[in-house]
């Protein structure tokens, strides 16, 4: 039996067995073909190829290929380089295909850096939307200019805010808010027992993520969507935040039907019982999806004061 700091979950994670072990196995590794760029994909299929890299396509997300061997140093070839690829996990592309993009909508990320969903929404709509990546965190939006510059994107502004303080101005088509989050769906540990990705933090995170949320659902226009998503299984991170917002807005959570296998919104946890709409979230988790742990909910603006 393998023990992981997820004893608390085990009532609603399916599987709870076959997750735990899950987590000592290593990450599978995947890239993007960046359409913007790389026009033929056989070029970046046999340029990895001939570094004896070979790529399987995802075939439920739209331009993603797992790698193998899966511990290869990507971002040290001339594709990458080149901006033809972009190293990002699958579930990562799941709250882009969520808001569903279109172009020339304005669409506003507020927790952008480093630009893995920017860049993707500017890919779905042919870099043919105007799109506000925004961060607090300036190190971090100087990796996301890189990144935007090497794959090609002009269609994207970045500005530096606290995202619960984003100003107020003309609303946007839709929002995204990949959140700060504790990461838990990151975890895995090494045959040497060593633990990868724990992030400690003090920060009281879902303080935080409520602020976020409560802001982008007041930057987006009636009708508009907001899509909430995070990389952890804490119910305190993901459905409790999204019941605050429910609380206290008009707004209707989609049930959407994701490429990857999904679970709904937990009903409660440890006694506290969740608006019964949050069944229309959907959680991921690694074994099922050989991916990362996730959570998406996509939120709808409706007309009305709340
Ligand atoms: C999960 S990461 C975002 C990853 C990014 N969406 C991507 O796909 O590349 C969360 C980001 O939120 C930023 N952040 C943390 N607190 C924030 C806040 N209060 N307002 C805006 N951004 C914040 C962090 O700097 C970090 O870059």
């Amino acid at each position: 039996m393998v023990t992981t700091p997820f004893e608390a979950y085990r009532s609603f994670i399916p599987d709870f067995e076959a997750f735990s072990q899950s987590l000592l196995e290593p990450l599978p590794m995947y890239i993007r073909i960046n359409r913007l760029k790389c026009l033929r994909e056989e070029r970046v299929i046999n340029g990895l190829a001939q570094k004896g890299v070979h790529l399987r396509s995802v075939t439920e997300i739209p331009d993603f290929y797992e790698i193998s061997p899966w511990g290869f140093p990507i971002g040290t070839t001339e594709e990458y380089y080149l901006g033809y690829i972009y190293p990002q996990t699958i579930n990562s592309a799941l709250p882009v295909l969520a808001l569903n993009p279109q172009p020339g909508e304005t669409i506003l990320d507020l927790c952008a850096a480093p630009g893995s969903k920017t860049s993707y929404i500017a890919q779905r709509t042919e870099d043919r939307t105007l799109i506000v990546a925004n961060d607090k965190r300036i190190d971090r939006l100087t990796a996301l200019v890189s990144n935007l510059k090497r794959l090609g994107i002009t269609g994207v502004v970045t500005t530096q805010y606290r995202g619960e303080m984003f100003p107020m101005g003309p609303p946007f088509d839709k929002v995204l808010v990949d959140a700060p989050c504790s990461g838990e769906g990151r975890y895995r540990i090494t045959k040497e027992g060593e633990v990868l990705y724990r992030k400690e933090t003090r920060t009281d995170l879902p303080a935080i993520q409520k602020g976020l949320l409560l802001r982008a659902f007041d930057l987006v226009k009636t009708g508009g969507i907001v899509v909430y998503s995070t990389c952890t299984f804490n119910p305190l991170e993901n459905e409790a935040v999204v019941d605050y917002l429910l609380n206290r807005r008009p707004a209707e959570i989609l049930k959407m039907d994701y490429p990857l296998p999904s679970h709904p919104g937990l009903k409660e946890f440890n006694g506290r019982v969740f608006d019964s709409r949050i069944s229309h979230c959907a959680r991921f988790y690694p074994h099922e999806t050989h991916s990362v742990g996730f959570f998406i909910a996509t939120i709808r603006r409706l007309s009305g004061s709340g």
